[in-house]
């Protein structure tokens, strides 16, 4: 079967002041249709390059990114993206935020009532149904988040991006995300990638674990694949010798082979600058 999404050479280099800085290098990877696929790797290393390459906000400057045998370009409705803070906007209700982006998605396609009724039917799936003409302050954070996932579902896109969308919440309310955004992805079949910082989270969620190297220079280091039955309920698993396994796979890799080496670094350039000054 062919993949849905494929990564191939992707490289990315940004102009900066100090000269030209290598992100990415030779990032390759390809994604099923109905996959769940989490990033995962220490802060700096090039995640959300990625996911923002993929989401079409950044052009990558090698190798190229190709989705149901088209060229990404530039941004489009079929890879909705969902970042760690909601980004609603604070003058429409849920509803109206959810139904702009249906208008623009579908207004040729779908008549007023049938706009409505797709608006209301996607806040429901997220259980916001019951605060449809609540305004972003009026509602918590995780409820925010619900309302910004509903709106990237309305779109119906092919590829659903999160960029640590549950990074700002409180462990509870992230758990109760976490298990609706399962539910979804059982009943919507959505192509997911998720990047995330909490181990937990990648190996409860996805089908594959992409585990990236430390920059300068990063790319994927290793794939893992998460072969726990779903659906999958957190306190099973806890127990659970495969998702154990799985877990511990991901904590080796980040904490013994992809071990951040800055702090050491770091003291060595302090050292050379001590060694200077006393010389
Ligand atoms: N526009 C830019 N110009 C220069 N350097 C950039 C730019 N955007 C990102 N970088 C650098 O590229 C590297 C990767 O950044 P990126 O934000 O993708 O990492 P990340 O893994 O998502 O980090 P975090 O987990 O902290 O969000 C970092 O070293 C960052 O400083």
């Amino acid at each position: 079967m062919k993949a849905l999404l494929e990564l191939s050479n992707v490289g990315m280099k940004f102009d900066t002041p100090k000269g030209q800085f290598e992100a990415l290098k030779e990032v390759n990877l390809k994604i099923d249709s109905g996959e769940f696929v989490s990033l995962i790797g220490h802060s700096g290393c090039g995640k959300s390059t990625v996911l923002n390459i993929v989401a079409g906000l950044l052009q990558a400057t090698d190798g190229g990114v190709i989705l149901d045998n088209h060229e990404v370009t530039e941004p489009g409705p079929e890879r909705a993206v969902v970042f760690q803070n909601h980004s609603l906007l604070p003058w429409l209700t849920s509803f109206e935020n959810v139904e702009l982006a249906v208008k623009q998605v579908f207004k040729k396609t779908k008549t007023k009532a049938e706009i409505r009724d797709w608006v209301e039917h996607n806040l429901e799936l997220v259980h916001m149904g019951h605060a449809l003409h609540k305004k972003p302050d009026e509602i918590s954070g995780g409820m925010k988040q619900r309302v910004g996932i509903a709106r990237a579902l309305a779109m119906q896109p092919q590829v659903l991006l999160m960029d640590e969308p549950f990074g700002a919440l409180d462990a509870l309310t992230r758990a109760h995300l976490q298990d609706s955004l399962m539910e979804i992805h059982a009943q919507l079949g959505t192509t997911v990638i998720m990047i995330t910082h909490d181990v937990d989270e990648a190996v409860l969620l996805s089908d594959r674990i992409v585990m990236m190297t430390n920059g300068p220079s990063a790319t994927i280091g290793e794939i893992l694949d998460v072969n726990v039955p779903r659906p999958r309920d957190r306190l099973a698993l806890a127990d659970d010798p495969t998702f154990v396994r799985c877990r511990q796979q991901v904590l080796q890799f980040l904490y013994e082979k992809q071990r951040k080496v800055e702090p050491m670094r770091k003291r060595n350039s302090n050292n050379a600058e001590a060694a200077r000054k006393q010389a």
